[in-house]
């Protein structure tokens, strides 16, 4: 039986199923076991202040909450910041801030002389408000800045003196190419720098397209599946930069410049 991308997780909300089974189902596709809750239980705590954000987004709307990150998500980006150490960072899709208050966490927990600077970026100023309301709640509006714009706008926008040791990449969908392109088109990069893209396996319904003969079909699959198919290959032949896709959470591309 074929599932609609979402439903289960849906019906897991509605029908009073404890959060954490949601958590497990999205970050494991339900056919791990209790490998999801094992890892979370084994990695860095979620700090109280984000999980109460977590938490209240899912009571304020239980279906939009599932574009946050996942706590082991966010455990793991802080642990890519703690061990890259950028001082620049920007996200595309800010939403009510849970993944960059992981990535503030990161920062904030470096040594170092000058701060760390992170923009976050949202394009309905709704959330950007309640993004900057949790990111004051949580003591760290000094470490993260939120944009009301549209994350095309912000790359355009950007001073391409003011280099991006790391961008991770997660508003709409459909646009991680036209993001990419202008990261790397206006040279927005540190000479290291990287990218870290969300979704690129978008609910599994990215790598069915490719048959046993490796040649995308224009099977099954949404709009945005295809786009992020392309996307992938785009990255996947373009010398500028090299990378990893990494088929946990919900796929995540680790893109490097290189020089
Ligand atoms: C996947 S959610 C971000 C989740 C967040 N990174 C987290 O994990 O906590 C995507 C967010 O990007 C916003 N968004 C969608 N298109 C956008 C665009 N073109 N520019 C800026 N933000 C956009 C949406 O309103 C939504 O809040």
């Amino acid at each position: 039986m074929r599932v609609q991308p979402g439903a289960i997780a849906r019906r897991l909300l509605h029908s009073g199923a404890p959060r954490q089974t949601l958590w497990s189902f999205l970050d494991d596709g339900g056919s791990n076991g209790g490998a999801y809750q094992y890892s979370l239980r084994h990695s860095q705590p979620e700090p109280p202040v984000l999980a109460s954000i977590r938490e209240a987004a899912l009571v304020r709307d239980p279906v939009e909450a599932q574009k946050m990150i996942s706590p082991l998500q966010g455990a793991f980006m802080r642990h890519l910041v703690r061990s890259q150490r950028p001082q620049t960072v920007l996200e595309l899709g800010c939403y009510v801030g849970y993944s960059a208050l992981w990535l503030a966490h990161g920062l904030q927990s470096l040594p170092g002389l000058s701060p760390p600077k992170l923009w976050t970026c949202e394009r309905d100023s709704g959330i950007a408000n309640l993004a900057k309301d949790n990111i004051k709640a949580a003591g760290l509006a000094d470490t993260v800045h939120v944009l009301n714009a549209s994350a095309k706008h912000v790359l355009e926008e950007w001073d391409s003196q003011q280099k991006l040791d790391l961008v991770f990449v997660d508003a709409n969908k459909s646009a991680c190419q036209l993001y990419y392109d202008l990261i790397m088109d206006r040279d927005l990069l540190s000479d290291h720098g990287q990218i870290i893209v969300d979704n690129v396996l978008f609910h599994g319904q990215v790598h069915p397209l490719i048959g046993d003969s490796g040649v995308s079909s224009a099977g099954p699959g949404s709009n945005i599946a295809h786009k992020m198919h392309r996307f992938n290959e785009h990255v996947a032949i373009d010398q500028r930069t090299d990378q990893v896709l990494l088929p946990m959470f919900d796929g995540l591309l680790l893109i490097q410049r290189v020089k």
